[in-house]
């Protein structure tokens, strides 16, 4: 496995190795949501081409400055584990390895980042567009791969690539759960014991609401109630947003008539965790 920690480095290494390459952008700490993504891109690079995966803790994607500095970076686990799963190339940019200081260019998105994560986070989605332009331009990848876990941000990049023409494509990967239902997440960790036991009820508050579309209900209320109904009855959690969007345009609906997304974020103390739920008419 090669490793590039500067830019330099990087273009190096790419001219190097073969097509397709496959990148898989990622902010380390790795579980095995990211593990099947790696999998995911050897699929689509076959085995004769290259899966790459970045590993950089984006700074200008954070809104709470503690949240940046509590991010765990367990880097040598991360590069042990890209190894085994035959990864053929990891970029582990210093902190301040990928900003000018003076930089004042910043890619923007202002219609599907207005609810959701990017109404909470305020300049998340910027942050994140912003990095990933720049990771595409670093690697000239054939395709990235992107958890459905982020649905707004998978969303969000597929609008990227549109409309700035970008080569890229992009490839979608269903979320990876623990056994009791908890979508994995890097700040699984960092949740309390008697947190961690609770937090199945993300998903199933998402669920129970589902399971209302079996009886033909379809406005949007009564599954905003149901879910929220569930998530409250924890005593620990304190919802962040709980809405209910069109799929495609990721704006609030009132009525279920087409694919539509139920997405929450909850905080547990200062750990924020998301989850969400299609749900087909
Ligand atoms: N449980 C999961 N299943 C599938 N993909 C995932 C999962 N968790 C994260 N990913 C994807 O991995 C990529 C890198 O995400 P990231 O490094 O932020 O991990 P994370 O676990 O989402 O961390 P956190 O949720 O704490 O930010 C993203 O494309 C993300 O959607
Ligand atoms: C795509 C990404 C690596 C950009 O920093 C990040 O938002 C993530 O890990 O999902
Ligand atoms: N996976 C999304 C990255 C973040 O929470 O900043």
């Amino acid at each position: 496995m090669r490793q590039a920690a500067t830019t330099e480095e990087l273009r190096r290494e790419i001219a190097t190795l073969p097509r397709p390459l496959v990148l898989v952008p990622t902010m380390g700490a790795l579980h095995e949501g990211h593990l099947a993504l790696m999998r995911r891109a050897r699929e689509a690079a076959g085995p004769h081409g290259t899966v790459a995966v970045s590993i950089f803790v984006n700074p200008i994607q954070f809104d709470r400055p503690g949240d940046l500095a509590a991010y765990p970076q367990p880097l040598a686990d991360d590069l042990a584990k890209c190894d085994a799963e035959g990864v053929d190339l990891v970029f582990t940019p210093a902190a301040g390895g990928m900003y000018f200081p003076d930089r004042s260019i910043t890619v923007t998105e202002s219609l599907l980042s207005r609810h959701l994560c990017g109404a909470t986070r305020p300049g998340h989605f910027d942050g994140v567009c912003t990095v990933v332009l720049k990771l595409f331009n670093l690697f000239q990848p054939d395709a990235a791969v992107f958890g459905e876990k982020d649905v707004q941000q998978l969303a969000i990049l597929r609008r990227m690539v549109r409309d700035l023409d970008v080569p890229v494509e992009i490839i979608g990967y269903p979320t990876v759960r623990e056994p009791d239902g908890l979508a994995m997440s890097s700040r699984n960790v960092r949740l309390t014991p008697e947190h961690r036991a609770d937090a199945p009820r993300i998903r199933r508050a998402l669920e129970g609401a589902r399971s209302l579309l079996q009886f033909g209900e379809r406005s949007a209320a009564p599954f905003l109630a149901a879910a929220r109904k569930h998530l409250e009855d924890s005593p620990f959690l304190r919802i962040d947003y709980l809405e209910l969007v069109d799929a495609e345009t990721l704006q609030p609906i009132a009525q279920i008539k087409r694919p539509s997304v139920l997405a929450t974020a909850v905080f547990y103390d200062d750990v924020r965790l998301i989850d969400h739920m299609t749900l087909l008419p």
